[in-house]
Formats: C-alpha cells, sequence, structure tokens
C-alpha cells in the first residue's frame, strides 16, 4: 500500500486489515481507504533531529504518493508527550555544516507539512512546546488530550532563542498578533484550556479519546471534494510558504549565526544540563 522509502527502515504488516509499516521513528498506517496514521515514534521525547525531520517529511510524502489517501493524522506513540520540539543536543556545540543541514531539514519538514495536499490533523498527546508547537500548528486542525500539566506554546525566549520569522509568522497567522507578541515575548507554554481560549488548538478531549476524535475530524476533512479543498488551501498558505522558499539559505545563515553565537551556545547548554536532570 506504501511504497518503501530508501532512506527508512521499513517493516510491513497486515493487522485486520489494516497495513501499517514500521520505520525508525516513525510508523505510518492507514486504518481507513482515505485517512492515513502517521505516528512519531522516536523516544523519550520525540525530539526533532534531522533524521527525525527526514523521516516525518519522508512519511507525509509516502502517504501523498496513495491516491485514495486525503487526510492524515498525526500522533505519538508516548501519550505524555506529542513532541518536546527539536533536538536541542543538534544545537549544542555542533559541527557548522551539520547544523546547517539540520536547518534545512527541520524547513523542509514545515514546507511539506504545511503545504501537504492532505487534511492534517494533529493528536496532539500530552506536551507539545517549540518545534512540537510548529508541527501542530502546521496541520490544519488541532485536537489535545486534558490535563492542564500539559503544555503547548513557543518558550523559545526562555531557552534565550528566538522562533525563526517563519514560525513566529505561523504563530501570528494562528492565534493573532496581540497573543503572539504575548506568547512569543514571554515565552509562553498554555495549558490545554489556554490553547482553545486563544485558538492555538481547536478542541480539548480526553486522552483515551484522542484518536477517535481525530481520526472522525479526519474522515470529515477527506470528503470535501479534494480540488476546492487544495486549491483553497494553497491560497491561504502559498504566500508565506513562497517566501520561505525564497529565502532558504538566507534563513540557515541567520539560524547559524545565531545559534553559533557564544552567549547562545552557554544558554542552550545550561539549558540542555537543566533537563531531565541527567546531562
Ligand atoms: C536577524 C535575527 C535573527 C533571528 C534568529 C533567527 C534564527 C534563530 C533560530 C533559533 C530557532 C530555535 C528554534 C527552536 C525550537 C525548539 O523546538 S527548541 C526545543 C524546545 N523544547 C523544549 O524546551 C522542551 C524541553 N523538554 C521538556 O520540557 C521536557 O522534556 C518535556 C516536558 C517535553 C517532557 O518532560 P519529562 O517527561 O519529564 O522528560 P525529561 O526528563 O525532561 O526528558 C527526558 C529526556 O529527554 C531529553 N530531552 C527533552 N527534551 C529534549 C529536546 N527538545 N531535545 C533533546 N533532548 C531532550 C532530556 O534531556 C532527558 O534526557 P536524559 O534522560 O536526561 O538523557
Amino acid at each position: 500500500m506504501f511504497a518503501s522509502r530508501g532512506l527508512l527502515r521499513s517493516s510491513r504488516r497486515l493487522v485486520g486489515g489494516i497495513s501499517s509499516a514500521t520505520r525508525t521513528y516513525v510508523n505510518l498506517s492507514k486504518p481507513s481507504t482515505s485517512v492515513a496514521v502517521l505516528e512519531l515514534d522516536r523516544a523519550p521525547v520525540n525530539s526533532l533531529s534531522k533524521e527525525m525531520a527526514d523521516a516525518v517529511s519522508a512519511a507525509i510524502k509516502e502517504a501523498e504518493g496513495d491516491d485514495k489517501v486525503q487526510a492524515l493524522v498525526l500522533k505519538s506513540s508516548n501519550p505524555k508527550i506529542f513532541s518536546a520540539g527539536l533536538d536541542i543536543t543538534e544545537m549544542n556545540n555542533p559541527e557548522v555544516e551539520r547544523l546547517e543541514d539540520f536547518w534545512r531539514s527541520i524547513q523542509d519538514l514545515f514546507l511539506t507539512l504545511y503545504g501537504s495536499r492532505l487534511s492534517t490533523v494533529a493528536a496532539i498527546e500530552g506536551h507539545s512546546p517549540a518545534g512540537g508547537c510548529l508541527l501542530a500548528m502546521s496541520c490544519d486542525y488541532r485536537v489535545m488530550t486534558e490535563g492542564e500539566n500539559f503544555k503547548i506554546g513557543l518558550n523559545e525566549t526562555k531557552l534565550g532563542i528566538a522562533a525563526p520569522y517563519w514560525l513566529k509568522d505561523l504563530f501570528v497567522k494562528t492565534i493573532g498578533n496581540r497573543e503572539a507578541e504575548l506568547g512569543l515575548g514571554l515565552g509562553k507554554l498554555y495549558s490545554p484550556s489556554e490553547a482553545l481560549s486563544v485558538n492555538l488548538i481547536d478542541e480539548v478531549v480526553k486522552n483515551e479519546d484522542v484518536l477517535e476524535v481525530a481520526m472522525k475530524e479526519a474522515e470529515t476533512w477527506a470528503k470535501i471534494p479534494p480540488k476546492g479543498r487544495v486549491a483553497s488551501k494553497v491560497m491561504l498558505r502559498s504566500e508565506m510558504m513562497d517566501e520561505l522558499r525564497e529565502k532558504k539559505e538566507l534563513d540557515v545563515g541567520w539560524f547559524r549565526d545565531f545559534i553559533m553565537e557564544e552567549g547562545t551556545q552557554k544558554g542552550i547548554d545550561a539549558y540542555l544540563k537543566s533537563l531531565g536532570g541527567k546531562k
């Protein structure tokens, strides 16, 4: 059903009529004719390394390659963490070439998900900070599990870094300029009810219901005739995507220079050490 890609270790099985493919970092399945499910599966926190970003992009393209598929649910294998965002170790004392390639992979992941012909529904299971929020906001619809300790938002400023301009633009498009000023400036992480109140997400559901609700939503989107739906999506999203495509290498340079600064490195180093308490 889903053709395998050279990049990915892939094994296939048929469970109850559901074709599923298990790969490194992602699992792709097709529980119904028109909806595919892409599960993020990089323990412990689904952080986005270069390889993880490439794997997610490849899986989205693979789902798009099936003409019958019209919608995609993005979920996590971890019920408490959708994604902890970018893999911070990629930005900690990096090799410059690897750092630049890492950023290109993140740009490509955004362009692939945000610009997908598929209707995309994020089943946000638990925490979704920074790059996790980027993944969620790149989808067409967001369902998040309840639990006021779960957080979503852009906390970059608290790490001593700034979100790139296109992530800022996406945030503004999603929640409006004033709330984005507050959210970005304060590095605010929102609980599910707060996120709902500012339209960062569309629904809050019980943990056990999240996949069912996301699937139902995806089925609804999948029934819309694709021609008009995709044309509408292109109209709404192409300006931002075209700008990033044009400025891609400039953006890589900004990212590299910003991350390689001594002060940025000190901040990232301290933040990494504070995480998990083990590094
Ligand atoms: C001209 C102007 C120029 C402007 C500049 C433009 C260019 C600048 C661009 C800069 C862009 C930067 C963009 C950044 C976006 C990001 O995504 S940065 C990442 C932000 N993410 C976070 O802050 C989340 C951090 N993690 C957590 O908060 C928690 O881990 C959690 C709430 C998700 C889960 O908590 P818990 O279950 O308690 O797990 P932990 O014990 O904390 O973690 C377990 C394990 O995972 C490691 N880890 C956690 N997150 C990350 C991560 N994002 N990357 C790498 N590793 C991570 C953590 O260290 C633990 O490891 P050990 O078990 O200790 O080894």
